[in-house]
């Protein structure tokens, strides 16, 4: 039901105005990119792109999805430049362009700033009217999870394992905070203090850089550390060499089920960005509201009426 041209007659600068807002904060600010490709994951991977995550707790709502543990790291760049080109968008065309269709077409534009692959983004998405941290749980993957759980969460909202593979070359971009990847450094088992799968001088430089991340918790690396700012297939390349950040990096490596696409990937960028552009476009239709079902938010933080 979504159409490429959803807002030519209602909203004509639609596309202009996103470009701009986002062209502007991403000079600015050039981690804004992997922060909103992070932020549109989480929001579509918990009741669809939905905007559900940008929803702030108030008195009746008080627990939210961006309350839940796995979404308090969620850059506050990454809303900020949603907010932004709404508040450029209720200016021009009030009360028509959704926070759920802004998320997404922003995500595209950025990736494309930083060498990504263009992808079509089809538009008319309403903003959801559920956002509970209880029902965050399950549907979004971290590093404790095994590959037959991660598998598991991506097969639920319908993506194949090469599909999987393809998207978390997300990681091409951004970073990560060290008590995300810590115990891969410090205390990996009782014989090893180090993950034997790191490459050791990635892991001396790691241990400088997170060495006080216990006191420290704005410690973070590079998630690809050769172009952590290009989007590309070093992530692939990297895993290859014993350079991949998190222990589930890591894990696409070495599963038999997985490494296959990590191999072509690595070796075909043109093979990568098809099949990433191919599984965005899937992300970005995931559990879809249209008509009644949702609403088009006058601020992307809160609904348009309390909700009990
Ligand atoms: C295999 C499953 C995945 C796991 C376990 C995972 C886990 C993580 C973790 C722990 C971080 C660091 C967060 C922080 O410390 O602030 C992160 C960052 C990131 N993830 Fe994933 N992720 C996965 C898949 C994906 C996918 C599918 C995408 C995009 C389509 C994605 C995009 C990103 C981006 C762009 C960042 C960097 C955020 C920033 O720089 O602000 N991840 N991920
Ligand atoms: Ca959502
Ligand atoms: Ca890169």
């Amino acid at each position: 039901k979504l159409d490429l041209d959803y807002y030519r007659k209602t909203c004509p600068d639609f596309d202009r105005t996103v470009r701009d807002i986002v062209t502007q904060k991403q000079i600015s600010n050039p981690t804004t990119a992997a922060a909103t490709l992070r932020l549109f994951f989480h929001d579509c991977m918990v009741e669809g792109c939905d905007a559900s995550v940008f929803i702030s707790p108030n008195h009746v709502n008080r627990h939210p999805e961006r309350d839940a543990d796995i979404n308090l790291s969620l850059p506050g760049d990454a809303f900020d430049v949603v907010v932004r080109a709404k508040t450029a968008l209720e200016l021009t065309c009030p009360g028509i362009v959704s926070c759920a269709d802004i998320l997404a077409q922003t995500t595209r534009d950025l990736i494309i700033m930083v060498g990504g692959p263009f992808y079509k983004v089809r538009l008319g998405r309403k903003d959801g009217f559920i956002s509970e941290a209880s029902r965050v749980a399950g549907n979004l993957p971290s590093v404790g999870l095994t590959m037959d759980n991660i598998i598991k969460i991506f097969e639920n909202k319908g993506f194949t394992v090469d599909e999987m593979v393809a998207l978390t070359g997300g990681h091409t971009i951004g970073f990560s905070h060290c008590k995300e990847f810590a115990d891969r450094l410090f205390h990996y088992s009782k014989t090893t203090p180090t993950d034997p799968d790191i490459h050791p001088k990635f892991a001396d430089a790691l241990r400088l850089t997170c060495a006080n991340y216990a006191t420290d918790r704005s410690m973070a690396a590079f998630n690809d550390v050769m172009t952590p700012g290009k989007f590309d297939n070093m992530y692939y390349q990297n895993l290859q060499r014993g350079l991949g950040l998190l222990k589930t990096d890591n894990a696409l490596v070495k599963d038999p089920r997985t490494k296959p696409a990590v191999d072509r990937f690595a070796a075909d960028q043109k093979a990568f960005f098809e099949a990433f552009s191919h599984a965005m476009e899937k992300l970005s239709v995931l559990d879809i509201k249209t008509g009644p079902k949702g609403e088009v938010r006058r601020r992307c933080d809160a609904f348009n009426s309390i909700r009990t």
